[in-house]
């Protein structure tokens, strides 16, 4: 089994650890996870991941090493690891939002073969929707990182150009779901229901919706379609949303993710 060292252990990085072991992609000992604050890893030592507060050392035996930490912590990071990646033996996948392989590869050296993965939180229960890209990875690499990947979830690859925009929609995107699973159930509330059952009943029908177009490959209007009743409640609700600025909220704030997610290894 291949070892893997993901440097930076917050949110993404923990959740892509605890997603590759509970979908038996790994044993929580072929994975090191670190960072500075090694108080902050009890939870992971007793799930048995190795942890350390020393990158260097936590590469030394690495198939594959994993990028984590924020687009500012990027720098220092890869300035301290430089000399002791092995291009030859080893993988660098990069999940780091607004850095590219190239800006990566200026810090490692031109010969190291480099992966971007973009995520989102889901992974850690094998549901995310994670977009790769490479400007230098063999074939061999670029398959090993997608199985990888669709251990815990659905995988595309795109240009790398795209990259910014992956982050918009994928790993941002959830957060804009989430928060509307959360307007939902404030409704919910409004109009008689206690806050646990408005949120249960928000939460399953958007993964009936989510799963409406999975399994059916139908598209949203398509569906729409079927629940809007001539004089009906539902369209004099979404058209009420849609007066408000509904979809036209949602896809300025998807483009203003994008323009940021550009710019942030030089915020
Ligand atoms: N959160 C998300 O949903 C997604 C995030 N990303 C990208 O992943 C990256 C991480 O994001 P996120 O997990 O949210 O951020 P977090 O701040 O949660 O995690 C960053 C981690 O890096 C650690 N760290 C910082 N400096 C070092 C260092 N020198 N050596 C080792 N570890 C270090 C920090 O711990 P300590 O301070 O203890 O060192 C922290 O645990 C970002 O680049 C982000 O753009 C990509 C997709 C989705
Ligand atoms: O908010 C962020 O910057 C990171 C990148 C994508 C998801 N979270």
């Amino acid at each position: 089994m291949k070892k893997i060292t993901i440097i930076g252990s917050g949110n993404i990085g923990l959740s892509l650890a605890k997603g590759l072991v509970n979908k038996n992609y790994c044993k929580p000992d072929d994975i090191t996870l670190t960072r500075r604050n090694l108080k902050l890893m009890t939870d992971e030592v007793a799930a048995g991941f190795n942890v350390s507060d020393n990158n260097i050392v936590a590469i030394y035996n690495a198939d594959i090493v994993v990028l984590a930490v924020l687009p500012q912590q990027l720098k220092k990071v890869l300035e301290e690891i430089a000399s002791s990646i092995n291009p030859e033996k080893q993988l660098v996948i990069s999940v780091v939002s607004g850095v590219t392989c190239e800006d990566v590869r200026k810090e490692l050296g031109n010969n190291v073969q480099v992966i971007r993965a973009m995520p989102n939180t889901a992974i850690a229960i094998g549901q995310s929707m994670t977009c790769i890209a490479s400007d230098n990875a063999v074939d061999k690499n670029i398959k090993e990182v997608t199985i990888l990947f669709e251990t815990v979830g659905a995988v595309i690859t795109i240009n790398e150009d795209l990259m910014t925009a992956a982050t918009a929609l994928c790993a941002c995107g959830i957060a804009f779901f989430l928060r509307s699973i959360r307007a939902a159930s404030q409704g919910g509330v409004e109009i008689g229901f206690h806050a646990h059952d408005a949120l249960k009943m928000a939460v399953q029908t958007a993964k009936g919706a989510a799963d409406l177009l999975l399994l059916t490959q139908s598209h949203p209007e398509g569906e729409i379609d079927k629940v809007t009743s001539p004089k009906g409640c539902t369209i004099a609700g979404l058209n009420e949303m849609e007066h408000n600025g509904f979809s036209s909220a949602f896809i300025k704030g998807i483009k203003l993710s994008a323009k940021k997610a550009a710019g942030l290894y030089n915020d």
